[in-house]
């Protein structure tokens, strides 16, 4: 029989109220039935968002609880609060006339739910940092998480990390088969662990180089999901308007898919970091620069590290190159937003993938995508900027809830950059102020916005030897107060730079044996009150600072899938 031809009706009851329950297609109903026979108010739910059918009355909030019984049957769902963003778990129990129309229900229920939600994941890798945020990781999973999935019929892998970069390493080197997506229960650094492991073993399992800038890259099938319990939510929030761990595991056991553009950072030939979020040279690299220097101070060290990089006034001498995307297919000051079911983003996976048909590898199709993704005459701009940021989504978070780029997409294969030219202090706290409202923070005459494919950054030639020396001088001066630091308190120096944050970057560079340039360039780049101007910052990308000035930028298209639908559009006003 076609599925969506079933349909199961018979009366039911609901406390000491009469319903009639009515499973047809894509949707169980039930509606109420007053002592005149007349319909009442209806209650539908989609079957894709169906959680669990359970016989018996069973509860699982606080405690869980089950009453076997013969006639009764419980329905688990999605239930929306508020404006709708916000997700619980519903729960309504059935009793029915009799046994056999009870075991019709569970089974047609059960049958329905697989159908209609095919593509629900069966088993999960899930990686908890006890040390993200508020240290609530493991509480959070336990108590909110690992209940529902057992609801869901969900087996999960559960790693407790003990270092950075455990989640990343694990993912590139371990056995995942039998895993139909990876879990983070932490903060942005966290999660871009996961994206750095999920996109590096695929790219060693399809046999492509990661360092290669020209290459593309090969579509991730594993899936992302994110239960946001770090200082730092922002991906969370803009790829489901809030950040709230039962509406994440809600959207992960339905098995929601949301594409990701990934942006590659590269230094000549070698990856240095993706990013989805931002890429921020100037202020943005500054602030991230002085508030790991003030780590103490807990999520209070960004508002403190903020003024003071504000009161520094600075602005970097720049060449920016970029690679303009169509500007008939949206541009970033469109005022529209990318919401779940967005059309610019479903339209732009026919541009990303042209050949794409689900019987052929997605690989062979991408290699002539190479090709076309990096052609278009490259612009050149030159200045003096308060920062230049590159962001592959809105970028938005609960204090600047519109982000960066307002009218940038999730999944169309570009990212939107912004460049701030040097103004006086108020023009750029302006600016800052607009992303905590409404208004525009593009329309000023000193702010410059591009929808693009690809950016290149380095200093004008001048500069570069001139900001070289001057380079060197400081960080041989900086080597030796480190030195000092350190000889008088080892510990100091590693809990102010080592742990939390920028730990999978540094580790990086340890790894390569860069020791030496790290203390140079940190030292260097993160004093920017200090007296003496400087001519250079530092890359803040996704909250970690990137160890090169001189990079190039490149958006992969959709090249990552989240358990998420993106922000809900009766939600957004
Ligand atoms: N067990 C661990 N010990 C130390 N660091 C860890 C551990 N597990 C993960 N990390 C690292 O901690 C960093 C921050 O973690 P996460 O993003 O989860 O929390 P956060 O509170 O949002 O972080 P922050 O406030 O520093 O941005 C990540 O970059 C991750 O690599």
């Amino acid at each position: 029989m076609e599925i969506d031809s079933v349909r199961v009706e018979s009366s039911v009851w609901i406390g000491n109220k009469r319903y009639k329950a009515l499973l047809s297609g894509w949707y169980f109903s039930w509606t109420e039935i007053d002592k005149r026979n007349r319909e009442r108010k209806t209650i539908s739910v989609p079957v894709s968002e169906v959680i669990g059918v359970k016989e018996g009355r069973v509860e699982i909030q606080t405690q869980k609880k089950v009453e076997d019984t013969d006639l009764d049957f419980t329905l688990f769902y999605v239930k929306r609060n508020g404006h709708g963003l916000s997700w619980s778990l519903g729960r309504t129990q059935f009793c029915c006339p009799s046994r056999g129309v009870r075991d019709q229900w569970t089974t047609q229920l059960r049958t329905a739910l697989k159908t209609h939600s095919p593509s629900r994941p069966h088993r999960l890798l899930v990686f908890i940092n006890p040390f993200g945020g508020k240290k609530r990781g493991k509480q959070i999973f336990h108590s909110l998480v690992a209940p529902l999935f057992e609801l869901a019929g969900i087996s999960s892998h559960v790693v407790v990390t003990e270092r950075a970069n455990q989640a990343r390493d694990y993912i590139l080197k371990k056995d995942l088969t039998g895993f139909n997506g990876v879990i983070c229960v932490g903060g942005d650094g966290m999660f871009s662990e996961l994206l750095h492991g999920v996109i590096g073993r695929t790219q060693q399992e399809a046999g492509v180089s990661e360092h290669d800038p020209t290459v593309m890259l090969q579509p991730c099938d594993l899936h992302i999901g994110v239960i946001p319990a770090g200082s730092t939510d922002c991906v969370c929030f803009a790829t489901m308007g809030i950040n709230d761990p039962v509406t994440s595991t809600l959207h992960i056991i339905i098995g929601d898919s949301q594409p990701l553009d990934v942006c590659s950072v590269h230094y000549q030939n070698t990856l240095v970091r993706y990013s989805v979020s931002m890429v921020g040279y100037g202020f943005y690299g500054d602030v991230l620069a002085e508030s790991e220097r003030h780590r103490w101070m807990g999520p209070l060290r960004y508002d403190y590290s903020g003024f003071m990089v504000y009161l520094c006034n600075r602005s970097y001498p720049g060449l920016v190159q970029y690679l303009p995307a169509d500007s008939h297919i949206s541009s970033p000051r469109d005022k529209t937003r990318c919401l779940s079911g967005c059309r610019v983003c479903s339209e732009s996976k026919e541009r990303l993938f042209p050949h794409f048909d689900s019987s052929s590898s997605l690989y062979s199709t991408n290699v002539s995508q190479c090709n076309s993704e990096l052609e278009g005459e490259w612009v050149t701009i030159e200045g003096r900027f308060k920062c230049v940021s590159l962001t592959c989504m809105s970028s938005s978070c609960p204090r600047s809830p519109e982000g960066l780029s307002p009218s940038a997409h999730l999944a169309d294969g570009t990212a939107d950059l912004i460049m701030v030219r040097e103004t006086n202090p108020l023009g750029f706290l302006t600016f800052l102020h607009r992303h905590t409202t409404k208004q525009d923070q593009f329309d000023l005459p000193f702010v410059e916005v591009h929808r693009v494919k690809a950016v290149r950054f380095s200093l004008p030639p001048g500069e570069a030897e001139e900001e070289e020396e001057e380079y060197e001088k400081q960080a041989d001066r900086e080597i030796q107060t480190s030195a000092e630091r350190e000889l008088e308190d080892p510990e100091k120096l590693f809990c102010g730079n080592i742990a939390g944050q920028s730990q999978q970057h540094l580790a990086g560079w340890k790894e390569r044996g860069s020791e030496t340039s790290r203390l140079k360039r940190q030292g260097f780049a993160c004093v920017p009150c200090c007296t003496k101007p400087r001519s250079v910052s530092v890359w803040n990308c996704d909250g970690e600072i990137l160890p090169h000035t001189e990079i190039s930028c490149r958006v992969h298209g959709q090249l990552v899938r989240l358990f998420a639908r993106g922000i809900e559009t009766s939600t957004m006003q």
